[in-house]
């Protein structure tokens, strides 16, 4: 395709863009429109609020995946992809140069990370020296240059996908023109700086990050957590709600700054409620220079468009699935799952398919490049990543490097990463990257497709497209359903199983930690006549079979005490705090409290994570805030008589030696599913002081209470209280009338 077909492409869509809908747009045009549609589509309803494929739409077969990239960056020139490249792992700026990395993207409509802090913003931006720009930090990193301060300005907002912005992303736009289009189907979200995903935040390891969350959604408050970012020494900006701090009042500024401490692919977003789900996510990646890179070798481009950030996706804000409805679309299935935001949508009513462009990642021949893929979803689906006739090379999960390991297939849920390196050592051509949604979402039959283009190939692989039923070959499975992981076996591999690549901290490995916490989790029932009582308002989620549940660990359920305790532990009431040892009276099997374990600084913590919860399909991620620890053992019960795993069962196969553990190597990470009726064993040294969260990362099972906090040390080893942080907290003075 030359040049000029490009731009015709690419005119095209804007054509498409601007026959949507965008409503207030003249009563005649709009009269037309939809009369037009009632011709071409079957499904009045849908069809109104989407963007769907018409036959006024792209010539057939080329679909919105064959868009173009932005003008004199598509991916047909040579080597433009390669923006950062390198022949020894390090990421370079390519001497294509003059276009800064903002410029480009594999999609002309939303540059991962472009002008993230800037445009219109840029009066907002702070006035002071040696600030950097999200472009100037998204750079190679080197071991003779300074770490650098790289500046960030959040504007989170209500926002529309399909919008009138949508008319103007014109195929040469350099900056990010505020288009959301996610799937293809109109609904309301929650955005940063008009994107999503939000802005990428890369960096390299040491640089100084200063991000200005500025909360202008009307009536809520927020926090964004910084996914694998261990806050040594900034524990009060781990962005947790009611434990690290107050959340970000609507109309006010919170200034998050931390070091990029820890390399790794991580990612961010929201931890208040809900508003994860409708679109507060992005990633974050730390870099490091290629002689501190233990896998710099395996690899020759690193790209900053190489980032996979996968989410689930729904068709209506999520609110409207908590508690849950019990009639229509009962539970929280998601109707769709996203690639660095982008997707098309079928709908299963009529079989119409959106036409928004997919995911495109350029590579060119014969080159070795890592990827980052980033789970970013929100419900119970684990996320299955296969891509066609390209085995992946597994480098690192978490952040955390492993020995290098060859699989076809990565299953992984929410909070999860994996590195890996593909080769485009296969024919010049175009290949489909399927994301299915397993579990519940066999429900939905959720999946997502994205493309690997090989320059100069076709935009569109010639093969049929992946289906929900018939995939992908699978092959090597990292981490199979079934859970067996404690044996070798050829058709998959366990994380778990996969070998440290750096050194693990003695005290791991020694046979009998200082702190063994056994924590078991699982679900209350209750009947309808328990909860809706007069005067009595106990939450509840209502789950696709239609109970009524909360989330209990070691048998309580984690409610946010009014004040963080980081910072104001002096305003909580003591009697709020409990744990397995220390109930609230009288609670029963109902216990609402605030979960807190207290670990004495330095001390190794065993923790076993015992899922008694007993829903077929159900594994649960838990993430440890503030740490990674290693993954000592997952496993099932041995005992085939036992139908059930328990606590009790539990502890009596760690009595007898049958609880799963090996010393060799262990991986290190901070999100871990523990399997269907099994358990987990996880080991860290409690070296960063804090209050740290450790929770499902399931979104709808953390606000029903399967969360706790893990407290290591003392209020004496904590860094001092930054100058005016924000207090909150119950205002209960005397009544004072009399
Ligand atoms: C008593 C019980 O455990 N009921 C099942 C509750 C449940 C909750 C959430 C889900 O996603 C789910 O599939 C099922």
């Amino acid at each position: 395709m030359d040049f000029t077909q490009k731009c015709l492409f690419a005119l095209a869509l804007v054509f498409l863009v601007l026959s949507v809908d965008v409503g207030g747009g003249g009563g005649e045009r709009r009269a037309s429109r939809l009369k037009k549609r009632k011709e071409d589509t079957t499904d009045q309803t849908s069809a109104a609020a989407s963007w769907w494929n018409q036959e006024d739409g792209f010539p057939s077969g080329l679909g919105g995946s064959t868009i173009p990239t932005a003008a004199g960056t598509g991916p047909s020139s040579p080597g433009n992809s390669d923006f950062f490249s390198s022949s020894h792992g390090v990421l370079q700026t390519h001497p294509l140069g003059g276009d800064l990395p903002g410029g480009r993207s594999s999609s002309f409509l939303k540059p991962l990370y472009a002008n993230a802090g800037f445009g219109l913003n840029f009066n907002k931006r702070p006035n002071e020296p040696g600030l950097s720009s999200p472009d100037e930090c998204a750079r190679a990193c080197r071991d003779d240059e300074p770490p650098k301060v790289c500046y960030y300005r959040f504007n989170l907002e209500f926002y529309t996908t399909l919008g009138a912005a949508c008319q103007l992303c014109l195929p040469n736009a350099t900056n990010h023109c505020q288009c959301v289009l996610g799937d293809g189907f109109e609904k309301g979200v929650l955005t940063i700086n008009r994107q999503i995903p939000g802005p990428s935040i890369q960096v390299c390891e040491g640089d100084k990050i200063v991000i200005d969350v500025d909360n202008q959604m009307q009536g809520m408050e927020v926090t964004l957590h910084w996914h694998g970012l261990w806050q040594q020494g900034t524990q009060y900006y781990d962005g947790v709600p009611y434990v690290t701090q107050c959340p970000i009042s609507e109309g006010s500024t919170f200034r998050y700054q931390f070091k990029a401490g820890n390399p790794g692919t991580h990612f961010y977003h929201a931890h208040t409620g809900l508003q994860k789900l409708d679109g507060l996510y992005g990633s974050f990646i730390v870099r490091q220079t290629p002689s501190e890179e233990v896998h710099a070798h395996l690899y020759d481009y690193d790209l900053t468009t190489h980032v996979m950030l996968v989410s689930d996706w729904m068709h209506e804000v999520a609110q409207e699935r908590f508690p849950g409805r019990l009639q229509r679309t009962p539970g929280q299935e998601p109707e769709n799952i996203l690639i660095n935001g982008k997707g098309q949508y079928q709908d299963p009513n009529t079989g119409y398919m959106t036409n928004t462009p997919l995911e495109i990642f350029t590579v060119t021949p014969g080159r070795r490049y890592r990827f980052r893929f980033i789970n970013s979803f929100c419900t119970v689906c684990p996320a299955q990543l296969t891509i066609q006739g390209h085995p992946m090379l597994i480098i690192a999960s978490d952040g955390e490097p492993v020995h290098p390991v060859v699989v076809n297939t990565i299953i992984s849920f929410t909070g999860e990463r994996y590195d890996f390196v593909i080769t485009a050592d296969q024919n010049v051509d175009a290949y489909w990257i399927q994301i299915r949604g397993l579990g519940e979402c066999g429900n939905t039959r959720a999946q997502q497709l994205g493309v690997l283009r090989y320059a100069r190939a076709p935009y569109e692989p010639v093969s049929p497209r992946p289906t929900y039923d018939y995939g992908l070959a699978q092959g090597v499975v990292l981490n199979p359903l079934d859970a067996i992981c404690n044996v070798e076996r050829p058709d998959a591999i366990c994380v778990s199983q996969l070998k440290n690549a750096r050194s693990v901290d003695e005290g791991i490995l020694q046979e009998h930690p200082d702190v063994k916490i056994f924590l078991p989790f699982r679900f209350l029932l209750y009947q309808p006549e328990q909860l809706f009582q007069p005067h009595l308002y106990n939450r509840f989620l209502v789950a696709p079979n239609g109970d009524h549940v909360i989330s209990l660990v070691d048998g309580i359920s984690f409610v946010f005490p009014p004040s963080p305790p980081l910072s104001q532990i002096e305003d909580i009431p003591p009697e709020m705090f409990c744990n397995g040892d220390n109930r609230p009276p009288e609670c029963g099997e109902n216990c609402m409290c605030t979960h807190k374990v207290d670990i004495p600084l330095n001390a190794i913590v065993e923790v076993v994570l015992v899922d008694e919860v007993q829903q077929p399909n159900l594994s649960h991620p838990f993430h440890l805030h503030g740490y990674a620890f290693n993954v000592v053992g997952i496993g099932r019960s041995p005992d085939q008589q036992i139908k059930k795993i328990s606590l009790k069962h539990a502890l009596d196969l760690d009595r007898r030696g049958l609880l799963h553990r090996q010393f060799n190597l262990p991986p290190a990470k901070d999100t871990i599913a523990v399997p269907n009726n099994g358990y987990v064993v996880l080991r860290f040294r409690a070296n960063n002081p804090g209050y740290w969260l450790f929770h499902c990362h399931f979104l709808f099972h953390t606000v029903i209470g399967m969360n706790l906090v893990v407290h290591v040390g003392t209020h004496a080893d904590l860094p001092p209280i930054p100058p005016n942080f924000q207090r909150c907290g119950d205002h209960l003075p005397p009544i004072t009338f009399h």
